[in-house]
This record gives structure tokens, C-alpha cells and sequence, in this order.
């Protein structure tokens, strides 16, 4: 199996300013991928980068899987509750890319909808509109979503901050179940708990690099303290570096 993501010298970031720098590997395909580090270390906009979401500043993300076939849930924070719009048809959504935005939705594609609701468990939830759920039910919807989406690449954003220990114990058996499918999952997360016994590769992430490869020699004290230590040297008004140039 080949590569589903490649970075090459990559350097992300906001107004010239770089939030990931210097980042280079590679994500196999079938990979399940936890992105570890402090605040502000680039999680997320690393994960901007993979969606498309952001162009690189310097160097470059070689996709190997069309855009279409990556699936991204950012923060909870960046979802807009507000949008009229029910549970079944938030969930329904997942099927645009195979039945088009004015396409028909027929008998399948209904069983499919009610299956992934129901996989979720939120069997109930259909009519109910998304900014009336607590914020498990919302996660649930928008799994039961990805569900539908049925895609090769799938990048979570710190998907369980803020759950209960069953809703996440639930939401980490779709992973590891859309991972045994073959499907490649990067998800950022907080709780190394969580990472030690569900994600076999860590990205330790302090702007640049710390550690990449298996999580428990990832995951180490001597690595996390580097961690902190460079995400607190960080200037965050340094320009970016000339591509090749160490900053
Ligand atoms: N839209 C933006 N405009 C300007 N700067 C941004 C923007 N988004 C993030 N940043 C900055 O980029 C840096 C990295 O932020 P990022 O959100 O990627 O970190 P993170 O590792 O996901 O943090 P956390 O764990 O707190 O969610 C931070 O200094 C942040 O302030």
C-alpha cells in the first residue's frame, strides 16, 4: 500500500506567519494517525492544510486521494449550530458527493441515512433541529454523517473534547471500525490515554516536528517536555523562513 498524504518541507500558517513549520513524512494509506501537542502547536491547521482548507506558504502536501474522498470534521467550535437544519438532513448531507446537490434521494440512500443514524444512536433525533442537541448528540450526528461520506481519508479535530466516557467509547469503535475498513484516519486529540490505546502512530506537533512514528516511543516524558518547551520559545510574529532555510 502507497501513501495517502505526503508533506515536503511543509510550512502553513496565517498572514505570512507560519503555525506548522518544516514538517516532512509521510501518511500511509490504512494509517490510524493521532496529532498530539500543546495549544497553539499547529493541530489544527495542519489538519486545514490535508482538508484544502489552507494553502501551504512554503513547500508542499502531495494528496494522493482526490479531494472528494477526504472527509473532515473541524472543531465542534467552528460548526455553525445556528443553520435551520434537522438531524436527518444534517446526516443526509454525507450523500451529496455521491447523489449530487439536486439529486434524488431514493429508497437506499434512505436506509443508508436511517442505518447511520441508527449507528450512532440517535434513533428519535431525525426531526429535531441540530441547535437543540447537547453537544454529544451534535458530535453523534455529524459521525453518523462521516458515516455516509464513505470516504478514504478521514481528518477529526479533536472529536471527543467535551464528551461523556460512553459517547466517546461509542465514537471510538466507528474509528476503529472505519479503520479496519482501510480507511485512513488523522484525528487531533488532547487525551494521550485515549491515543496510547487506540492510535498506533503519534505526530507530536510543537510547530515543528517533535516525534513522528509508533505512539509509545512517541508519546515519551523526555519528548512531551521538548514539546512544551518549543511551543513557549515560539515567536509567533516570525516571518516565514526561505523554503529549505531552518528557522
Ligand atoms: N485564522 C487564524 N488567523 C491567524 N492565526 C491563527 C489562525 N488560526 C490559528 N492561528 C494561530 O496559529 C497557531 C496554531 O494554531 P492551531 O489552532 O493550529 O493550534 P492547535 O495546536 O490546534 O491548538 P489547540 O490545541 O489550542 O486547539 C496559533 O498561534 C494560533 O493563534
Amino acid at each position: 500500500m502507497g501513501n495517502v498524504i505526503s508533506f515536503r518541507d511543509l510550512t502553513l500558517g496565517y498572514d505570512r506567519h507560519p503555525a506548522v513549520h518544516h514538517l516532512d513524512g509521510d501518511v500511509p494509506e490504512g494509517a490510524l494517525l493521532a496529532v498530539c501537542g500543546p495549544n497553539g502547536a499547529g493541530k489544527s491547521t495542519l489538519l486545514k492544510g490535508i482538508a484544502g482548507v489552507l494553502s501551504p506558504l512554503a513547500g508542499h502536501i502531495d494528496g494522493h486521494v482526490p479531494a472528494r474522498e477526504i472527509a473532515y470534521l473541524p472543531q465542534a467550535a467552528e460548526v455553525d449550530r445556528s443553520f435551520p437544519i434537522d438531524v436527518y438532513d444534517l446526516v443526509a448531507m454525507g450523500l451529496w458527493r455521491r447523489s449530487g446537490l439536486f439529486g434524488g434521494i431514493g429508497r437506499a440512500d434512505r436506509d443508508r441515512i436511517e442505518h447511520a443514524i441508527a449507528a450512532v444512536g440517535l434513533e428519535g433525533f431525525e426531526a429535531r433541529p441540530i441547535g437543540t442537541l447537547s453537544g454529544g448528540q451534535m458530535q453523534r450526528t455529524l459521525f453518523a454523517r462521516l458515516l455516509l461520506q464513505d470516504a478514504r481519508l478521514i481528518l477529526l479535530d479533536e472529536p471527543f473534547t467535551a464528551l461523556d466516557a460512553g459517547t466517546v467509547a461509542d465514537l471510538t469503535a466507528l474509528v476503529e471500525r472505519w479503520n479496519g475498513e482501510g480507511r485512513t484516519v488523522i484525528a487531533v486529540l488532547h487525551d494521550l490515554e485515549l491515543v496510547r490505546v487506540h492510535f498506533p502512530q503519534t505526530l507530536l506537533l510543537a510547530r515543528m516536528p517533535v516525534a513522528w512514528g509508533a505512539t509509545r516511543e512517541v508519546l515519551t516524558s523526555t519528548n512531551l517536555n521538548e514539546a512544551r518547551r518549543m511551543c513557549e520559545a515560539w515567536d509567533d510574529r516570525a516571518p516565514a523562513c526561505a523554503p529549505g532555510e531552518a528557522a
